[in-house]
């Protein structure tokens, strides 16, 4: 019996939601949500991308992993949250807040000069020829080009647009420095610049447009 995909999925926030239009009311950002050993758990659900992203099973392999996956799906069915309370994307102390779907980044820097992170590219984020797919590194650029202009704006920015220039291959399984800043403030516009670098090869760079949210704006 196939499980479906629905379940479990996407729990509407309630009363005691901070979520108010595209703004958290309350920014609760938190280091405990999930406990002690959560950033563990994160890292395990990686390592599991990772070796199934390479994995070619037998048949009775897949049948085992089947059960087994899905026995733990059931157990994290039973304790779903809305996206404003849930630790993945509100644990600070984590990498990459604790976000499973972003690139994991550790931040050395963030201030005035922009956001300064370590981000490393994981095996299942493979585009092909042992190098990271793009889409992963405009999603890296996306969240620090974000973080960057947060701080500028001092609230929450929004994507308006968002390029992306390859101009060497990005690899996987390697710490690469991540700069993000804001160029030009103008009102609630934001025009951000970033840089990727393996060591002083540059990647990839970043030219993006991020809107201030007004209040309550959805
Ligand atoms: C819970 C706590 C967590 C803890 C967190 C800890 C710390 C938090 C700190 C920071 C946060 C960290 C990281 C950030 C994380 C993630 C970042 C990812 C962000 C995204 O991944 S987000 C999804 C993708 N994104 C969309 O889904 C956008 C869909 N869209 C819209 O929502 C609207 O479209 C919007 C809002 C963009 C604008 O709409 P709007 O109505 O507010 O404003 P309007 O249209 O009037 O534009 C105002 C002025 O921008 C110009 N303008 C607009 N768009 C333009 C374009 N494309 N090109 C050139 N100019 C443009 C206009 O021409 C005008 O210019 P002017 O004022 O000069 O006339």
């Amino acid at each position: 019996m196939t499980s479906s995909p629905e379940s479990g999925w996407a729990v509407p926030a309630d009363a005691d939601s901070p979520h108010e239009g595209g703004f958290r009311a309350r920014m609760d950002i938190t280091t405990d949500r999930g406990g002690p050993r959560y950033g563990e758990f994160s890292e395990e659900i990686r390592r599991l991308m990772d070796l199934a992203r390479y994995a070619c099973p037998t048949p009775e392999i897949t049948d085992e992993l089947i059960d087994q996956v899905r026995a733990l799906n059931k157990r994290l069915e039973d304790v779903q949250i809305d996206e404003w309370r849930s630790p993945a994307g509100t644990r600070i102390d984590l990498p990459a807040r604790g976000n499973i779907t972003l690139p994991p980044y550790e931040i050395s820097e963030g201030g005035p000069d922009g956001v300064v992170a370590s981000v490393t590219f994981r095996p299942f984020h493979l585009g092909g020829n042992d190098a990271a797919h793009g889409g992963h590194v405009a999603v890296a650029f996306d969240d620090l080009g974000g973080m960057a202009s947060a701080l500028a704006v001092q609230g929450i920015t929004r994507t308006a647009y968002l390029t992306v220039s390859y101009r060497s291959l990005t690899p996987l399984r390697t710490p690469l420095r991540m700069h993000t800043w804001v160029e030009n403030l103008d009102g609630r516009k934001a025009f951000v610049k970033g840089t990727l670098h393996d060591g002083d090869r540059l990647c990839a760079d970043l030219d993006a447009l991020f809107i201030a949210l007004k209040p309550g704006q959805p």
